[in-house]
């Protein structure tokens, strides 16, 4: 699915960001601290209410789509996303079916199989039965990204969706969105996975101030600018790809 922004804005906390985010591409959203990521997030879903500008799903304004409809083409997991305590943790997943579901198509095999099957992308299978407030941060988060994924949705939107991971379960997670054939937009702050996505924007006090591919937008000249850090590339002998090192800034004496 196709997700236009168009001079998108929320009180002075997001400006005027126009941007296409093309069907089926993994789009990393990068920035300093309380540069608008999330807050750009939570209006490409529609989570803001009065926002300035327009946000289009496959060239529909979202403003004409109903909550269900929003719901059946978006899953977005916030930052610091929360659940009722006393769920389950199939509960939790099965949250993910609603949008789908009405008094003429109950909750049927066809869910369970949806539910399973995200359990298992998130490697959560053996927990289904652990109450919620049991879970680990890390657990919780898996947890929320296979709620998303139940969700059928066209578009994922991911804010800092590593966070709380082990090593091993950030790049699961990393390989598992990139693979999936639906529209990514997530916001992230290691800066090496960025390099990962198709493309990235460039989020600073509220405007994306860059966009386009990982190897053009993270240059070592930009990193220092917008997150006033010395970036050094170095080259990955495996494979040839870019990695960076960071350093402080060094400040003028
Ligand atoms: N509801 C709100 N009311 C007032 N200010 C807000 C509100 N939501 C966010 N802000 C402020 O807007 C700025 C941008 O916040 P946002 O959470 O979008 O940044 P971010 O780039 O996601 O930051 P981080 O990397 O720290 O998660 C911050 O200064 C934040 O304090």
């Amino acid at each position: 699915m196709k997700i236009e922004a168009r001079d998108l804005g929320w009180r002075n906390i997001v400006r005027g960001v126009s941007c296409e985010i093309r069907p089926g591409e993994t789009f990393g959203l990068i920035g300093p601290n309380g540069s608008g990521k999330s807050t750009l997030l939570k209006l490409l879903a529609g989570l803001m209410p009065r926002a300035a500008g327009e946000v289009r799903l496959d060239d529909v304004p979202l403003g004409q789509l109903t909550r269900r409809q929003v719901a059946q083409r978006i899953a977005m997991v916030e930052q610091f996303a929360d659940t009722g305590e006393a769920l389950s943790v199939r509960d939790a997943v099965e949250l993910g079916r609603t949008p789908w579901l009405s008094p003429l198509s109950p909750f049927g095999p066809e869910d369970t199989r949806i539910v399973d099957e995200a359990l298992a992308a998130v490697d959560m299978t053996g927990m289904t039965k652990r109450p919620w407030s049991t879970l680990s941060g890390g657990e919780r988060q898996r947890i929320h990204i296979a709620r998303a994924l139940a969700q059928q949705p066209r578009a994922l939107i991911l804010d800092e969706p590593t966070n709380h991971l082990d090593i091993h379960h950030q790049l699961a997670l990393l390989g598992l969105v990139a693979a999936l054939p639906v529209t990514v937009v997530m916001a992230l702050h290691d800066l090496n996975q960025a390099m990962m996505c198709d493309r990235l924007g460039v989020m600073s006090e509220g405007r994306m101030v860059a966009c386009g591919a990982p190897s053009d937008v993270l240059t070592p000249d930009t990193l220092g600018r917008i997150f006033r850090v010395r970036a050094m590339p170095m080259t990955d002998p495996e494979d040839g790809s870019t990695l960076f090192r960071f350093l402080p800034m060094e400040e003028p004496r």
